[in-house]
């Protein structure tokens, strides 16, 4: 199997284009590639696909061989790749994803592509959709036990689930310990992706995350802009202007249109190399 190494800030994936390869078990292969002692290393697998509705398909699998509806770091990386490798020329495209058809413009510097902005859609605050067990319709600011100790979350879905949670010392927090107690957690029917955040100043946030079916990764694009908007639901930073999200690798710049409700994340794809797999 054919593949290209990709990142975004350092949420790295293996790549296969699908409209030349074949990929059988992709939850299998997920895992297998995945492994980073005996396979490429990497956070999971992304197939890049023909599409009837968009110009192009992502489907992602996660390091655990689950599948993702909705992949952030992971769109940016393939509309570098269907530019960069010249299955297309256009520097706006829409890619089909598990999660709707997402829309994305490329900011190309000597024919490549630097950063990618996309529209990552309306943000999902509804409990039951998101999803979470809750009393209430919304989860903002919502009491949560783990591991004996009591958090404050909020529930946002950017076509995966996400918990927001708010604390003192993200570099400090022990998250192999505390994420899989949230993963895990009876709330989350669907598993959860978590987000263990700080609040820098009223334009800036830093997080860690704990990926469902990956673990901790380096960054999350769509964890991204669910911190993003679950500050601006608390308070925490200033609405109708760009965020600065800080993550372990880099990072991303999101604005909420709330006028439109439409949630804009900007940041960098980078090809990490090419290679070749015996499945
Ligand atoms: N890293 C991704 C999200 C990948 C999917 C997630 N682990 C899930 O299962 O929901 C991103 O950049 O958004």
């Amino acid at each position: 199997m054919k593949f290209t190494k990709m990142q975004g800030i350092g949420n790295d994936y293996v790549y296969v284009n699908c409209l030349e390869e074949t990929v059988e078990n992709p939850g299998e292969v997920a895992r297998k590639v995945s492994d980073r002692h005996f396979g490429i290393g990497s956070d999971g697998l992304i197939l890049i696909k023909p599409s009837l509705e968009a110009d192009f398909e992502m489907d992602m699998y996660n390091s655990d061989g689950s599948q993702g509806a909705m992949c952030g770091n992971g769109i940016r990386c393939v509309a570098k790749y269907v530019y960069d490798y010249g299955l297309t020329d256009k520097d706006e495209i829409s890619i089909a994803t598990k999660s709707g058809i997402k829309y994305v413009k490329l900011q190309v510097e000597n024919g490549k592509v630097k950063t990618v902005r996309v529209d990552m859609g309306a943000p999902i605050l509804n409990a039951g959709l998101i999803p979470i067990v809750s009393e209430n319709p919304q989860v903002i600011n919502e009491a949560i036990t783990a591991g004996g100790r009591e958090y404050r979350m909020t529930g946002v879905s950017m076509g995966n689930p996400h918990a927001v949670v708010y604390i003192d010392d993200v570099k400090g927090l022990d998250i192999e310990k505390i994420g899989p107690l949230f993963e895990t957690h009876p709330c989350f029917p669907d598993r959860v992706n978590t987000e263990f955040s700080r609040v820098l100043d009223d334009h800036t946030v830093e997080m860690r995350v704990w990926e469902r079916g990956a673990g901790e990764t380096l960054a999350c694009g769509t964890g991204a802009c669910a911190v993003a908007v679950a500050s601006i639901l608390n308070g925490y930073v200033v609405k109708d202007q760009p965020v600065t999200i800080k993550l372990l690798g880099g990072d991303l710049e999101i604005f909420w249109d709330q006028q439109k409700n439409t949630v804009f994340m900007t940041g960098p794809a980078e090809v990490v190399f090419d290679g070749e797999i015996k499945l």
